[in-house]
Formats: C-alpha cells, structure tokens, sequence
C-alpha cells in the first residue's frame, strides 16, 4: 500500500481493497456459512428496519382509546419483532465471530507453512521477530475484519440502505433535506481516511520492531545477561514500546477525530430534519407518527453511516496488516523444485562435485564466499575441511544442502546439478550434523525422530545406541520421553553432540556432512563421541570440518580452505611434509600442549 499516491477515491478503494482480495480465498472456502450469516444478517436488519413502523403505528393508533385491541396487537408486533431481532443478531454473532477465528487460523497455518519453505536468503535478509509478529498480530487485526466488522459493515449496509428507502416513502421532502446533508457528513470521512491508514500502519510497523528486538534479546538471554546489558536492552525495548505508543496513540487521535466530526454531523442534521418535520405537523401537513417514523429511520440511517466510517478505518487498518502478509505470501522461495525434477539414482552413491563453485551471499558485501572451487568426493569417502576462520568451510555445506544456489559453476550429487532435484530429495539424501546441534522443546524420542518423520521407538532407541547417546538418555527420569529445552532437561554439549548424530544414524542417508564442535570435550565423552562418529560415518560419503587430530588422520582426503578457495589437497603426512599452510594451523593445533589454545589458532589461522 503506498501513502504518497494522490487521494483519487476510486483507485484510493482499490489500493485498500487489494490486498484484502489476496487473502478473500481463505473466506470464500466458507461459503455456506458466510450464506447462513448473510440470511441472519438480513433478517436481523428486516426487524430492525420494521420497528419504526410498529412505533408509529403505536404512536397514532396505540394510545387512542376507541380500540383496545389494536393496542394489544400493536405492542403485541414490537415483541414479536424483537424477538426476530434477537435471535438474528445471536445467529449473525455467531456464525461471523467463528468465521473470522476460523479464516485466521487457516491463514496462520498456511502462512507458517509457507515460512518454513522460504530460503536461507530470505531469513538472512528478515528478522524472525518480525516475521513473528507478522503470524501473531498481523493476523489478529485480519481476524477483525474477517470476523465483526465484515459483519457490522454489511449490517449497517443493510441498514443504511433500507432506512434510505423507508425515509423516502415516509417523507420525500424531508429526504430530500437528508440527501443534501449527507456529502457533508461522507466528504470529511474520505479526506481523513488517508491519514488514519497511513498512521495505523506506522503504529504497527513500531509493534513489529518492538517484538523483534524482544524476541532477539530472550533468545540470547545468557549473552545479555553476562554482559549486564539487561538495563540497555530494557531501555531500547521501553523505548521501542514507547515509539508503538506514540504512532497507536497518534492513529487513535486521528479516528477520535473523524468520529467527533462524523457524530456531530450526523446529529446536527437530524435536528435540523426533525425541526423542519415539527413545523409540518404543527400545520397537520403529516401525522406525529409519521414524523417519529421518519426520524427514528434518519437516525438508523445516520448511525449506520457513522458504523460504516468506523469499518471504514478499520478495513484500511487491516488491509495494511494483509498487505504484508499478502508480501510474504506471494515470495516465491528462491530455492525451489524445478517443473520437472530429476530423480537421484537409487541407491543413491553420495558422489560430490565441486565444478569450479564461486558463492557470494546475497546478503553479503564482503564478495565471494567461495572462489572456484572444484573437488570430487567419491562415494564412501572421508573428507577432512580444515582452514582458518571465515575461508568457507560452513558455506561449502550449505551449497551442499542448497540452502543458496552457486552463483557461478555446479554441484552434482551422482552426476546430477542439485540444481535439477527436489531440494526435499537432496536433503534426504544428506544427513546434517552441526557443530552445535538444536535441541527442540520435545521429548528426547521426538528429538531424535527429527531425524526422520514416523521412525519407530525401536529405531529411535537403535539409533540412540550407536550414537552412545542410550546410556545417559536411560538414566534420565523419564528416559526418551524426558522433555527437552525451555521447559525441560538441559543436556550438555557432548549430549547433544550425539543426539544429533543419533539423528543422523536414524536419517540414514548417503552423505553426511559434519561439523565437529570445537569446544574441547572431556575425555570420557570426546571418546563417546568419537565412537558415535566412527559409527555414522562408515560406509558414508563423509565431508566433516575438521577439528580434531584424530578426524584428520582419518581422513582419505584434506581440503585446506584459505579465503575461499582450496589452496592444499592430501593426506596430513604429505601435507605436513609440504609445510605450507596445513603444516602451520596443524602444528599449532595438533603439537600445543593446550588442546584450546590449538584450537583457537586453527581458528584464526596461526
Ligand atoms: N549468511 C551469510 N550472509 C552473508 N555472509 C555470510 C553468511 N554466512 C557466512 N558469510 C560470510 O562468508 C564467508 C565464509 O564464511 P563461512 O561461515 O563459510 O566460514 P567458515 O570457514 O565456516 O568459518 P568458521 O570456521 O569461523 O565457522 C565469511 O566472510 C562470512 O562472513
């Protein structure tokens, strides 16, 4: 939606009715109960419009005293009526209030299911925060619309309409002197439209940035905490709450204002009606029934014109919350399956690829992550990644997963570009194993099956075992059903190391990709989680940035990685007899007597 374009009325509607269209798919699969609330609607607005008529019919006849009767039958139609009344407006209370839950559950799940699917480039570029914000309140304000003031709107419609017409068989004159005030009252509302949508954007936009500085700072609570910048952080979040306060306030004034306006208006031209109506039955031109009827139907009119403003500035607000919504709907992710995708050989090998491979992030300013990169990992291998910090070690594992596309060059997994596979095919041919593994706010068992969705608790308990994860899972209260995170166990590095190669156990696939942690383990766990290791790799193509001595001299093959490009290929013996570039981190890191302080070397490259 954009503010800057001139208040023209027509394209003004559409510009606020766009992209409410985007999401009306997600209403127009209620169709019936949107009928049934429409049948309520109208019959609850039928009542409505018919009790002016039972009022004058009381008021000229009802207090007469030649006919009794008719005084019974006349008070006896205003209950029946209103109890039509009640029963429609329960009926469309009802059915509207469940429709606009329902249609925002729908759009909350689809849209959740949609951010799942977006690329790594996409989250490199938002604040999840934000896009929290955006499932959350974004859809809240749509719930609205969807929900009461679609309904007060089309009531009110009803209404205005049918108050119209009845004032015009009342009293042509009269509705005439209404006709002429109604630009009045309509002409302020459009000029100050554009000034309550463009603030209630601004005020939810401040809500946004708000939560997404919490959210950032809870997630990294400890950081805060050891910092001592809880104080600076509970400032910027006051002030950031206090930036929300000011453009919701500023929004608020500026509909507190047109509803001032719109209600003095209104009002004003009532009593000017009803002034001119008193003169006409004091010269007994029409009956004081007649003139109550008119009146009672000029004010349903008017107040029904004033509710009409009030959705008014509520539909701009939400179509601002479903514009962005509709942004995030409408991304394509830039890592998708091809129309007609290749499929991996079966069994799939696990043979890699690098064809002269150059990366830049589409974040990134600082250039190429990745710089004519070409290897190949035969099937079974194991290849050891080792460079200094920042030369492209991780970033050779995300092209692997396709997280990002290469920007020049080509991966093949068995022959095929990756580019030509199902990116849910590839990945489940490549089991991932981080260098700090997540654990999820689930059971241990359901941590596990993370790995692969339906395993059995057998495979589950298998893969633990051979990921030397069994024994301290079973002496947990609880054993695999322990919850894990927030409200759970905290398990330790080495823990949650081999839960997450008992994930890769479980996921059973070709190629393994491991990232060793660098935090130095106690020996009786490094020992665990070497065994663990030794398990998921054999018979697996196996890249693994390495860490460890044990890994390198393991490995078939070591890739030393400098500023993106592979400056050594070999073994560590002939690397070490080279004495180039491996020769110095691994001296550093292999022959210190202090396994950290080696580490750190590795790390920033001696
Ligand atoms: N998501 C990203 N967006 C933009 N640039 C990135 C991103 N991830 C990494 N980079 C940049 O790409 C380069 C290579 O990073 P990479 O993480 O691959 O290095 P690394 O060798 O794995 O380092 P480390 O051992 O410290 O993890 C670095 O300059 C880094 O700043």
């Amino acid at each position: 939606m954009n503010d800057e374009n001139p208040p023209e009325s027509g394209s003004r509607w559409r510009r606020i009715l766009a992209p409410l269209r985007r999401i009306a798919p997600f209403a127009l699969r209620y169709r019936g109960r949107i009928g049934l609330a429409v049948v309520a609607l109208a019959a609850a607005s039928l009542a409505t419009l018919a009790l002016p008529l039972a009022v004058r019919g009381m008021i000229d006849h009802g207090f007469s005293t030649d006919d009794p009767a008719a005084v019974n039958a006349y008070f006896g139609a205003i209950v029946g009526v209103v109890a039509i009344l009640a029963l429609a407006s329960a009926s469309r209370y009802y059915l509207v209030t469940t429709l606009g839950e329902r249609i925002v559950a729908d759009l909350r799940a689809t849209l959740f299911r949609h951010l799942t699917r977006l690329d790594a480039g996409f989250y490199d570029a938002n604040k999840t925060g934000e896009l929290m914000s955006r499932l959350t309140a974004d859809t809240t304000q749509l719930k609205a619309v969807f929900g009461a003031s679609a309904s007060v709107a089309l009531r009110n419609l009803f209404l205005f309409v049918g108050a119209v017409i009845m004032m015009a068989l009342s009293s042509a004159k009269l509705s005439a002197v209404a006709l002429a005030a109604i630009p009045l009252i309509v002409l302020p509302l459009i000029l100050s439209g554009r000034a309550v949508r463009k603030r209630s954007r601004h005020a939810q936009d401040r809500l946004a940035e708000a939560s997404a500085y919490a959210a950032e700072n809870l997630a990294a609570v400890r950081t805060m905490q050891a910092c001592n910048a809880q104080d600076a952080a509970a400032g910027r979040f006051a002030a950031a709450a206090e930036h929300a306060y000011d453009a919701a306030r500023d929004a608020t004034r500026a509909r507190a204002l047109v509803t001032a306006v719109t209600i003095f208006l209104v009002f004003s031209s009532v009593v000017a009606m009803l002034w001119l109506g008193a003169h006409d039955v004091l010269a007994g031109r029409i009956s004081s029934g007649l003139l109550s009827q008119f009146v009672l139907y000029a004010v349903l009119a008017a107040t029904s014109l004033g509710e009409l403003s009030q959705v008014g500035s509520e539909v701009t607000a939400a179509a601002g919350a479903a514009g962005r919504i509709g942004e995030i709907l409408s991304i394509r992710t830039a890592i998708a399956a091809p129309e007609a995708p290749v499929a991996l050989p079966s069994p799939t090998r696990g043979r890699i690829t690098f064809d002269d491979v150059s990366f830049s992030y589409p974040s990134g300013a600082g250039g190429a992550a990745v710089q004519h990169l070409s290897f190949v990992v035969e099937p079974g291998e194991r290849v050891a990644i080792v460079g200094p910090s920042g030369a492209g070690k991780s970033t050779i594992f995300q092209l692997i997963e396709r997280f990002y596309d290469v920007t020049s060059g080509a991966i093949t997994l068995d022959g095929v570009d990756l580019r030509r596979l199902d990116p849910d095919a590839l990945r489940r041919a490549i089991a991932l194993a981080p260098q700090d593994p997540v654990v999820f706010g689930a059971t241990i068992a359901e941590n596990i099956a993370y790995g692969r969705e339906g395993a059995s608790r057998e495979e589950i308990v298998a893969a633990a075992r051979r990921a030397q994860a069994a024994s301290f899972i079973e002496a947990l209260p609880q054993g695999y059903d322990t919850e894990l995170g927030e409200r759970g166990v905290t398990l330790s590095g080495g823990q949650r190391q081999r839960l997450a190669i008992a994930r890769a156990i479980l996921a059973d696939a070709p190629v393994l990709l491991l990232d060793e942690a660098t935090s130095a383990l106690d020996a009786e766990n490094e020992a665990l989680v070497k065994d663990a290791l030794d398990d998921v790799m054999a018979g697996r193509t196996t890249l693994v940035i390495a860490h460890r001595l044990a890994t390198v001299l393991e490995a078939t093959r070591i890739l030393v990685l400098e500023q993106g490009r592979v400056v050594e290929a070999g073994t560590h013996a002939s690397l070490v007899a080279a004495g180039g570039l491996y020769a110095r981190l691994a001296r550093l890191q292999f022959d210190a007597p202090d396994a950290a302080v080696g580490e750190r070397a590795l790390e920033q490259g001696g």
